[in-house]
């Protein structure tokens, strides 16, 4: 399967339930998979060994895993530990952090994926959170970048949408594909993400957690019993 030509131009799904959720369960995400790719997704990307494992029996389409570990500082596949465990349940992709800040296990990103590359037959997807960080992904080797830690590492604000200022500079600069994710809430979003030359989208909350897109409706309407913007 050639992954990079698979989702050229397309969307991908993040089906993520988070510690505690009623949705956290391999068997629900593998389902919540299937039903995004019968939608047209073209990947899929999951979290957690058994995640993985379940949803690549589950879909044809290329599985993007990824293993969190924490949720501050380094946490999205931290480790090379963690990224061969991604690898070996099956994965198409490892997604693993792909910022320059300090590793949990003392390897360099470059150090990371050389040794992930050694064995195992996947593709890394560097997820960043700034320009610096995607040109030193490219450098460390990373076969895809992602937008994934915009404003989440302290480089960028966290804006509402999707930072499509940083989107740009890292399109027009970095020469590894570049997959646009993070904060991405609307159709209408997703195409001004692709637009800026994006090789593919991923949306995550807006689609997969009922959690969120609920609140997001309640808030709309207001408190009970108080008029909508009133
Ligand atoms: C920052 C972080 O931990 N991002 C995670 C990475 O896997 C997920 O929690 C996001 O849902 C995913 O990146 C998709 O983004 P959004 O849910 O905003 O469409």
């Amino acid at each position: 399967m050639n992954v990079i030509e698979a989702i050229r131009g397309r969307l991908i799904v993040s089906c993520q339930a988070y510690p505690g959720e009623a949705m956290r369960d391999p068997r629900t995400m593998a389902q919540v998979a299937q039903a995004t790719v019968a939608g047209g997704a073209a990947a899929v990307r999951v979290q957690g060994e058994e995640d993985v494992r379940h949803t690549s029996a589950a879909v044809d389409v290329p599985v993007i895993g990824l293993i969190k570990d924490g949720n501050d500082g380094v946490f999205i596949t931290p480790t090379m530990d963690h990224a061969l465990a991604v690898a070996r349940a099956g994965a198409h992709v490892v997604a693993l952090d792909g910022t320059r800040r300090p590793r949990p296990d003392g390897r360099t990103l470059a150090e990371t994926i050389a040794g992930l590359r050694e064995r195992a037959d996947v593709l890394v997807m560097a997820d960043c959170g700034s320009l610096d960080d995607a040109h030193a992904a490219e450098d460390a080797g990373a076969d895809l970048v992602g937008t994934t830690l915009a404003g989440y590492t302290g480089n960028r604000p966290l804006t509402d949408g999707p930072d499509l200022a940083l989107l740009e500079d890292v399109v027009r600069s970095v020469g590894v594909p570049v997959v646009a994710e993070g904060r991405i809430h609307t159709s209408a979003q997703a195409a001004a993400a692709l637009a800026t030359g994006a090789h593919a989208v991923c949306v995550g909350t807006a689609i997969t957690h009922p959690t969120t897109i609920t609140s997001w409706f309640v808030d709309a309407l207001g408190a009970p019993g108080e008029p909508v913007g009133g």
